[in-house]
C-alpha cells in the first residue's frame, strides 16, 4: 500500500508518460490538480464508495487518462459540458482540469458522493463548476445554465433506457458522447439522435480497449 502522501504524486507522474497518446499536454498547474485529485480520491475512497480503482497506475490510467480520451469526441469550441452519473467525478473532472474555459455540470445523485465532488470543486477552485445533487430524470436543461451549446458525457451509467430522456435536453446539433466498452447497436429510430461516430481506442499498458459513441441531436 502507498503512502497516501505520495499517492498523487505517483499518478500524476504516471499520467505525464502517458498523455501523449491522447496528443495532449499539461501544465504544472494541471498536474498538480491531477495529483490533488488523486489524493483526495484516495483519502475520501476509505469512508465512502466511490471507486474500486485504488492502485495508482490504475487511477492515472483508468480513470484520469481514460475520462481525457473524451476530448477526441467533443465538439470544436466546447462551451459546456454535463457529466451524468459522475461519482467520482469521472469524466467530467479530468475534462474540466484539462479545459478550464468549460462550463461544467455534475449530476449526481448520491449525496456522498455530491459532497466529495463540491469538495473537489472548491480544493482545485474550479471556476464554473456545478455540482446537482439529483437524478437526471428530475433535470431540465434550464438547470445546466443558459449559455453556449452544450455536450453530455456519461462514463459507467446505462443510457439505453434513457435514450429519451437525453434526447430532450440537447439542442439540434449538440452531442451525447458514451464511454464504453461495446459498439452501440441499440436502435435510434424512435429519437432525434442520430450516431455521428464510434471512436475506438486502447488504454495503455494492455489496461483494455475503450470506445467513445458519440450521438447527435438530428
Ligand atoms: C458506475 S457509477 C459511474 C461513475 C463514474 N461516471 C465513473 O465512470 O467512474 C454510476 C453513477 O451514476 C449515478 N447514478 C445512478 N442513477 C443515476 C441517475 N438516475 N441520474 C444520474 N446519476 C445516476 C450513481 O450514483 C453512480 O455514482
Amino acid at each position: 500500500m502507498f503512502h497516501v502522501e505520495h499517492f498523487g504524486e505517483i499518478v500524476s507522474t504516471c499520467l505525464a508518460e502517458q498523455i501523449h497518446l491522447i496528443g495532449l499536454s499539461l501544465t504544472s498547474t494541471q498536474f498538480d490538480q491531477f495529483a490533488r485529485f488523486a489524493d483526495e480520491l484516495s483519502r475520501w475512497n476509505q469512508k465512502v464508495n466511490l471507486t474500486a480503482i485504488t492502485e495508482p497506475t490504475d487511477v492515472a490510467i483508468k480513470h484520469f487518462l481514460d475520462s481525457l480520451f473524451g476530448v477526441l469526441a467533443l465538439p470544436t469550441g466546447a462551451q459546456r459540458l454535463v457529466d451524468v452519473g459522475s461519482g467520482g467525478g469521472f469524466p467530467g473532472i479530468p475534462l474540466k482540469i484539462m479545459m478550464p474555459d468549460l462550463a461544467l455540470s455534475i449530476v449526481e445523485p448520491n449525496s456522498k458522493k455530491a459532497s466529495f465532488l463540491l469538495h473537489l470543486v472548491g480544493l482545485l477552485k474550479l471556476g464554473q463548476a456545478y455540482v446537482l445533487n439529483r437524478k437526471i430524470e428530475d433535470l431540465s436543461r434550464q438547470d445546466f445554465g443558459m449559455n453556449g451549446p452544450l455536450s453530455i458525457v456519461v462514463r459507467g451509467l446505462k443510457v439505453e433506457d434513457r435514450v429519451g430522456l437525453f434526447a430532450c435536453l440537447l439542442n439540434r446539433e449538440e452531442r451525447l458522447i458514451l464511454y464504453s466498452t461495446t459498439p452501440w447497436f441499440h436502435s435510434l429510430d424512435n429519437y432525434q439522435l442520430k450516431l455521428l461516430d464510434q471512436i475506438p481506442y486502447q488504454l495503455p499498458q494492455g489496461l483494455g480497449d475503450r470506445r467513445l459513441i458519440v450521438l447527435k441531436k438530428g
